[in-house]
């Protein structure tokens, strides 16, 4: 059937990203912070001053300490103790002082790094098309915008604090330890390089075993998502036991990720201070040589004891800030593997806008298949005649919807072309293109908040008097005025304190509010009862006036009075005609037909039949 053999392989949408990021490393995580941070320099700057007090400050009491046993002992100068005593707690006064601001306007500035990089993702997540929503489940991006999001936010608001200090105090103590003595920091230092490669090995286990930890807090999410959304269908299966047992199956990954990261952390913070002590154990062995063969006072050696502390306080702060860092790093990797994904349907750079909309959508040569390479349609043609309604009707999996999925670009063919009054979609702006076209489906989706919020989502800013229209005409008015509040009444979670009918009303007044040229409906009538049926035909009636209109419908009842009718199966268009002439074939339209109204003489001219009791009129 397919003439290009090649045509799903070859030009399909990849379930792959269309973008690979480059892959999280530390240094591109910090080089994006920087990118959200820099606005605030100033900030940054007076953090940046109270670090390097604090680091300073640091070095004040080991010297008043060196100064009392070297020179106030000895030479019994009680005068000076309280001097000695006032030094340390000023210095201590000043050090609470620098530390408490550097805190505060680092994490001011981290926050605001976060809240950009929140509003980045989720702005990133709107923009990707229907496809990037099939492969990704809800759970994980919910997870990646909160979880992974606040990973990062510890990076910003303690890890790049203390690094960022910790770096400072290290040099400038390492520095001034150099000057007091040379040959016993150099010993010191020598075990350093043993802790970054120790560092090292243990960070890449810790970030994989982070990524694990994240991967499988994403995979309880998802279980949330999908069961606290189908709440009512596990209730009815009384499945709340066998969802609490997969439930648990996650959450048992989740802890088995989380205390695998633990043993890993566990074994590398006892690496590192076994390093420490050991340059502590040379300090003692080479500095008391030295103050035993005069060449230190014991004032200095004292004083080199609490430098190294101090040396060794970021070594040992950066262990910890580390397990931040490669949690964060994990994070990172699973945020800019959304962020480096590119939408597979998006405005072409020269896109225009489209202003005005006849209607006439036409299909040429069309092939389309979804990511599981399966072909829906091939070679297809099809059109739609402005200001006409024109049906389709077919067995389920005809491949009806994936029609109305690509008039609204939520995906593109793989070849052909689907064009709007003669031009490509493609070469028109998607916000423009959507505004042009209404959707009513089966599946109705209101949002959580007010009726009148629901129906003004079609048209932001519509005055009160507009809404009012709308719900009027889609005979909405009477049953929302029933209700205490009104238009102000809340109408829970998707809609639930509202019946069926009353949800497709309210979703009817929101296209009518729209106004766009052409409507589709997609089965918007199958699944209500005869009742609520007739006020949603007078809806509908209301809303196909005057426009271009594609429904798409199961029951043969409700599409009599289209202007043309397509047969549709498998993909292919079997027939096409109007009722009468369709009836007056032979062929799968007429066998429907007979199907749904055996009672019915099928040869018989439409005009004698039972005028239908629920069809389109406009
Ligand atoms: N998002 C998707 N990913 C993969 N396959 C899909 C997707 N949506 C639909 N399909 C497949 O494409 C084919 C056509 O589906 P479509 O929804 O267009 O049929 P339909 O004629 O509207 O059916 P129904 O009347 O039952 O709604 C089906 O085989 C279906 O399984």
């Amino acid at each position: 059937m397919n003439p290009n053999p090649g045509f799903m392989g070859n030009n399909r949408m990849s379930p792959l990203p269309a973008k690979r990021p480059a892959r999280g490393s530390i240094w591109s995580m910090y080089k994006r912070m920087f990118l959200h941070v820099r606005a605030q320099w100033l900030l940054m700057a007076t953090a940046f001053f109270c670090i390097i007090a604090v680091s300073l400050l640091e070095f004040a009491i080991p010297r008043l300490t060196q100064l009392t046993i070297d020179d106030i002992i000895p030479n019994q100068r009680y005068g000076s103790l309280i001097w000695i005593a006032l030094g340390v707690l000023g210095t201590a006064l000043l050090l609470g002082l620098f530390n408490y601001l550097s805190s505060l306007l680092m994490a001011s500035v981290g926050q605001r790094a976060v809240y950009d990089i929140r509003g980045e993702l989720y702005r990133h997540i709107q923009r990707m098309d229907i496809g990037f929503f099939d492969r990704n489940r809800t759970g994980d991006l919910m997870s990646r915008v909160t979880n992974d999001v606040n990973m990062l936010q510890q990076l910003v608001s303690s890890g790049m604090m203390s690094i960022v200090t910790d770096w400072f105090t290290f040099i400038a103590v390492a520095a001034y330890m150099l000057w007091i003595n040379w040959q016993l920091t150099l010993i010191v230092l020598a075990t350093f390089p043993l802790m970054l490669i120790t560092t090292q090995f243990f960070g890449k286990r810790m970030r994989a075993a982070f990524k694990k930890v994240q991967e499988t807090v994403a995979e309880v999410s998802n279980h949330l998502q999908d069961t606290l959304s189908s709440i009512r269908l596990i209730k009815s299966f009384s499945n709340e036991d066998f969802e609490a047992e997969r439930f648990a199956l996650r959450s048992e990954s989740n802890m088995k990720a989380n205390l695998h990261a633990v043993k890993t952390r566990a074994v590398f913070e006892p690496f590192i201070d076994l390093l420490l002590f050991t340059g502590l154990a040379a300090v003692l062995l080479f500095g008391a040589r030295f103050t035993m063969d005069g060449s230190m006072t014991i004032g200095t050696i004292v004083a080199f004891m609490a430098y190294l502390r101090l040396l060794q306080n970021p070594i040992r702060r950066f262990s910890r800030t580390i397990n931040t860092i490669q949690q964060s790093a994990a994070a990172y990797e699973r945020i800019v593997d959304i962020l480096g994904t590119e939408p597979q349907v998006a405005d072409a750079p020269d896109a225009i806008e489209l202003t005005h909309a006849e209607g006439r959508v036409a299909f040429d040569n069309v092939s389309f298949a979804y990511h599981n390479d399966v072909p829906v349609l091939t070679n297809f043609d099809f059109e739609i005649a402005p200001g006409k309604i024109t049906a389709i009707v077919g067995s389920s999996g005809a491949g009806k919807s994936t029609i109305t999925h690509l008039m609204t670009r939520f995906y593109d063919p793989q070849e052909g072309t689907v064009s709007l009054d003669g031009i490509s979609l493609k070469r028109l702006k998607l916000a423009s293109l959507r505004s042009h076209l209404g959707i009513v489906s089966q599946d109705i989706v209101l949002l959580n908040g007010t009726i009148r919020e629901n129906i003004v989502y079609g048209k932001h800013g519509a005055s009160d008097e507009e809404v009012e229209a709308a719900a009027r005409a889609a005979s909405a008015h009477d049953f929302i005025m029933s209700f205490p509040q009104g238009y102000d009444s809340q109408i829970g979670e998707r809609g639930v304190k509202l019946s069926g009918g009353q949800k497709q009303r309210i979703s009817i007044a929101r296209a009518i509010l729209k106004n766009p040229a052409i409507i589709i409906l997609d089965e918007a009538t199958s699944s209500l009862d005869t009742e609520s049926e007739k006020s949603i035909q007078d809806a509908l009636a209301h809303l196909l006036e005057g426009r271009t209109c594609l429904v798409i419908a199961h029951r043969l009842s409700t599409i009599q009075q289209a202007d043309t009718i397509y047969v549709l199966d498998k993909g292919v268009i079997l027939e096409s005609g109007t009722h009468a002439e369709l009836i007056a074939g032979q062929g799968k339209y007429k066998q429907l037909y007979e199907l749904q109204f055996p009672q019915k003489e099928a040869a018989a001219p439409v005009a004698e039949l039972e005028p239908p009791k629920k069809q389109f009129t406009r």
